[in-house]
């Protein structure tokens, strides 16, 4: 049995839920989710400051994943907050859901673009898509302007307004594929990609299948160099 820990860096459970609930239905019949909600940081991460606080409660349930043994981790957040952090931290694989994203969403299509929640979190995608070598393939991202904790609200309409949004991208953006910008749009991706006639990527999904991946492959995060544990010194823990 492979043991994936997916983690949801906010501390809102029923957004975990809906994130487990995605990831089990992506992982193979022999893996086994467990879903991990952070205890520390915030409702919702929609910010550079949210995702500083989410990363010490994220790297604690990375914590918790390796006490019970798991086989890799995947950080159910599209800002990725503390993946390289958690690298250090465990030997085992670690997936951040917008790096996962993008890499497939470059196996399927020259172009894509990414549409997220809050115009202001774009910067943070934009960041991202940088760190990873992404920008010769994320042509733009794009918001919906639904925050975080809205997206489960049927009066947000967030089907529709993605369904908008993802149309103009098509038009305009010159790209064959859309990536998803916040795990908890991770149950609209199949719909979205039936109705537009393109793959749109789920985060979660292709996180768990490339950790799955990672796993069979025998591969571990690297303790040689950069990502080696961290150094021990005092440190104030939670
Ligand atoms: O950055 C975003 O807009 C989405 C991001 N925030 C969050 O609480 N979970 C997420 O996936």
């Amino acid at each position: 049995e492979t043991v994936i820990n997916v983690i949801n860096p906010n501390m809102t459970v029923t957004m975990t839920e809906l994130i487990a609930k995605a990831a089990q239905a992506s992982a193979s019949p022999h893996t086994r989710i467990v879903g991990r909600t952070a205890r520390f940081g915030a409702a919702s991460i929609e910010g550079h400051y949210d995702e500083a606080i989410a990363a010490v409660g994220m790297l604690k349930e990375v914590e918790a994943g390796d006490a019970e043994g798991c086989h890799a981790h995947v950080i159910a957040c599209f800002g990725d907050p503390g993946l390289l952090a958690a690298r250090e931290l465990s030997a085992v694989p670690v997936l951040g859901i917008a790096e996962a994203a993008m890499h497939a969403a470059s196996f399927v299509a020259t172009h894509f673009s990414i549409v997220t929640t809050l115009s202001r979190t774009k910067v943070i995608a934009e960041h991202l898509a940088r760190n990873y070598g992404m920008e010769q393939h994320c042509r733009k991202v794009r918001a919906v302007d639904v925050a975080v904790l809205d997206l489960d609200k049927p009066e947000a309409n967030v089907r529709g307004t993605l369904l908008g949004e993802c149309e103009a991208a098509l038009r305009e953006d010159g790209i064959g594929a859309i990536v998803l910008g916040c795990a908890g749009m991770a149950d609209l991706a199949q719909d979205l990609s039936t109705e537009l006639g393109i793959p749109v990527i789920d985060g979660v999904a292709a996180a768990v299948r490339f950790a799955e991946a990672l796993v069979g492959l025998g591969l571990k995060t690297s303790k040689h160099g950069d990502l080696a544990f961290p150094l021990p010194k005092a440190r104030t823990t939670l």
